[in-house]
């Protein structure tokens, strides 16, 4: 027998709130979510050091592979209390103590399910599973100093039943007192309540920590494990990212920070480093393959990211006008201020300016209504788009070659034929030409417009950023007379880029050719009518 418990006990720290995570157990048994050998190490020694005080590391029993990840996380585990499930059975309780005896800190856990539904499974009497618990606690007491007992479904089981087998498995000898809610079922009120009564009319209640474990099926997992500590619960379950068995468990990281962030109503604290949740949040969303939702609270790809305009505009004056929490405190460098549609100037001029562009408000105006103009084709505009804008911008300021608009008409069952509009030193021209797939015929459009003899040494495409509404950067290189000019222009349509790029680069060897000999200054072109 070990005597390594830690005293996490109401009376030693009566607003410390134990964090027991049971990611590896619960969180695994989400279907599809098998974690390999290393990756539960890796990802206990993650919860170990961010200060997890309880990792529940598995169900040794249920397959050699678990024992033995149980068994290394006990070995390696540093400060962190290591629990391994077992039913109420003595083989199984024999075979966790086995897994969990060489950590620092070992803890067995034992369960059977208490409610009616549950006591039907394996069709025993009230009293047989009175029995049977006091039978099996006792095992694992004897084994274990630290010892954690639940009724399986105890939010459904009656309440003179529970208030029962509680106290048998207090006088047993178990050290907490898991209530589960194992369906999801309970609502924050009931949860509160329960706990409460529990402490104050089992005998022994008062000596032992209760702790609270919910599902989520009603979306009330976070709720009731917080109401269960305003109850008098010190002892919260809960997983990485909600992961567990369907809608899964109370999620690690919302106890955590409504912890932290709402002390003023909830005066309890855990001995959780905050500033690892994301980076812990990733790790496990990699290896169980279950990518975090979007808006998950705290650490979806939303939680610290603003687009609209109004709320950009006041997180840049102060950004406690729309976020209670620092990012930092969750791990992430900052907030993600993000260019779409919805985002209004003053975000526009922050973000050119980090991109190092500061623009004058003329400048800006002229940059909004194209940022605008490409928010409206692109769902999300990267920094990338946006330094395309730019010099996109600064290139046509200058231009004597502009493309005013461009009509393509392509696909199977004949030559493509393109429609194009450019103004050559201001003057508007318009051209219609076919060819071999929609940039052929564009090019040879710009060729009628503006003749030359210029040779196409390089056509390149690529995507800015991802996704089918990605900007296309098109790179062109020509070659005439010794001068070499390269044109370059993004748009979510390729061929609008392409178009860009092609006539960016004859404007370019226009300069040039200005720069060699002053009389060639004039744009010659055949009339076009
Ligand atoms: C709410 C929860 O999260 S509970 C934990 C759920 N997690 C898991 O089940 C994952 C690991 N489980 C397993 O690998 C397997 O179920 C094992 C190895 C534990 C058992 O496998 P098997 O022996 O084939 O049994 P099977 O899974 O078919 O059925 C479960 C058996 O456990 C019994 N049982 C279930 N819970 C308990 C309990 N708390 N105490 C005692 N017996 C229990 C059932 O009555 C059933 O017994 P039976 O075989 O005599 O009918
Ligand atoms: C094993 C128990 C604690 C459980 O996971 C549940 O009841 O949900
Ligand atoms: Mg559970």
């Amino acid at each position: 027998m070990t005597d390594q418990t830690k005293d996490v006990s109401p009376e030693a720290n009566k607003d410390r709130v134990v964090i027991f995570d049971t990611t590896l157990r619960d969180g695994e048994q989400s279907p599809g979510a098998t974690m390999t050998h290393e990756e539960k190490l890796e990802i206990a020694s993650l919860l170990d050091d961010m200060g997890v005080d309880i990792i529940e590391a598995g169900f040794p029993i249920a397959s050699e592979g678990d024992f033995r990840a149980v068994s290394e996380i006990a070995q390696q585990s540093k400060d962190a209390t290591i629990c391994g499930l077992a039913r109420a059975n003595l083989k199984d309780i024999d075979r966790c103590w086995e897994a969990i005896k060489h950590a620092n800190s070992p803890r067995i856990h034992t369960f059977i399910g208490t409610s009616p539904l549950h006591r039907a499974i394996p069709n025993l009497t009230q009293d047989e599973m009175a029995e049977r618990i006091h039978e099996t606690v006792t095992h694992a007491r004897n084994l274990c100093d630290n010892v954690q007992w639940s009724p399986m479904d105890a939010t459904r089981t009656e309440w003179e039943y529970l208030k029962r087998v509680v106290e048998i498995a207090i006088k047993a000898g178990a050290t907490t007192i898991n209530i589960p809610d194992t369906v999801g079922y309970t609502a924050p009120v009931e949860s509160a309540d329960l706990i409460r009564r529990l402490i104050d009319e089992v005998p022994g209640g008062d000596e032992v920590v209760f702790a609270t474990h919910c599902h989520n099926d009603l979306g009330m997992a976070t709720a009731n494990a917080l109401a269960a500590v305003a109850g008098g619960a010190r002892q919260i379950e809960c997983t990485i990212n909600g992961l567990g068995e369907r809608a899964g468990n109370t999620a690690l990281e919302e106890v955590v920070m409504a912890l932290k962030v709402r002390g003023d109503i909830m005066p309890f604290y855990t001995g959780v480093d905050s500033r690892k949740i994301m980076n812990i949040s990733r790790r496990v969303a990699t290896v169980s393959g279950f990518p975090v939702q979007y808006n998950k609270a705290i650490v979806g790809k939303n939680a610290f990211a603003h687009e609209s305009g109004i709320h950009q505009d006041g997180m840049l004056k102060n950004a406690e006008t729309f976020e209670i929490m620092r990012p930092e405190d969750v791990g992430l460098t900052e907030t993600n201020i993000v260019m779409g549609k919805h985002s209004g100037r003053a975000a526009l001029r922050s973000k050119l300016k980090d991109l190092g562009y500061d623009l004058a408000d003329n400048q800006l105006n002229d940059m909004f209504v194209r940022f605008k103009d490409l928010a409206d084709r692109k769902k999300e505009v990267y920094d990338e788009d946006l330094i395309a804008l730019m010099r996109a911008g600064e290139d046509e300021a200058s231009d004597r070659l502009v493309v005013k608009s461009l009509r393509v008409v392509c696909g199977t069952g004949g030559p493509a034929e393109a429609e194009l509009v450019m103004t050559i030193d201001g003057v508007e021209k318009t051209a219609k030409q076919s060819g071999d797939g929609p940039v052929d015929a564009t090019f040879r459009a710009v060729r009628e417009l503006h003749p030359n003899d210029a040779h196409l040494s390089l056509y390149q495409v690529h995507a800015v950023t991802e996704g089918t509404d990605a900007q296309a950067t098109v790179s062109v290189r020509l070659e005439e007379e010794g001068n070499i000019a390269t044109g370059q222009s993004a748009d979510t349509d390729t061929v609008v880029a392409s178009a860009r790029a092609y006539v960016n680069a004859l404007n370019r060897l226009l300069v040039r050719r200005g720069r060699v000999g002053e009389n060639q200054k004039e744009i010659s072109y055949k009339d076009v009518s």
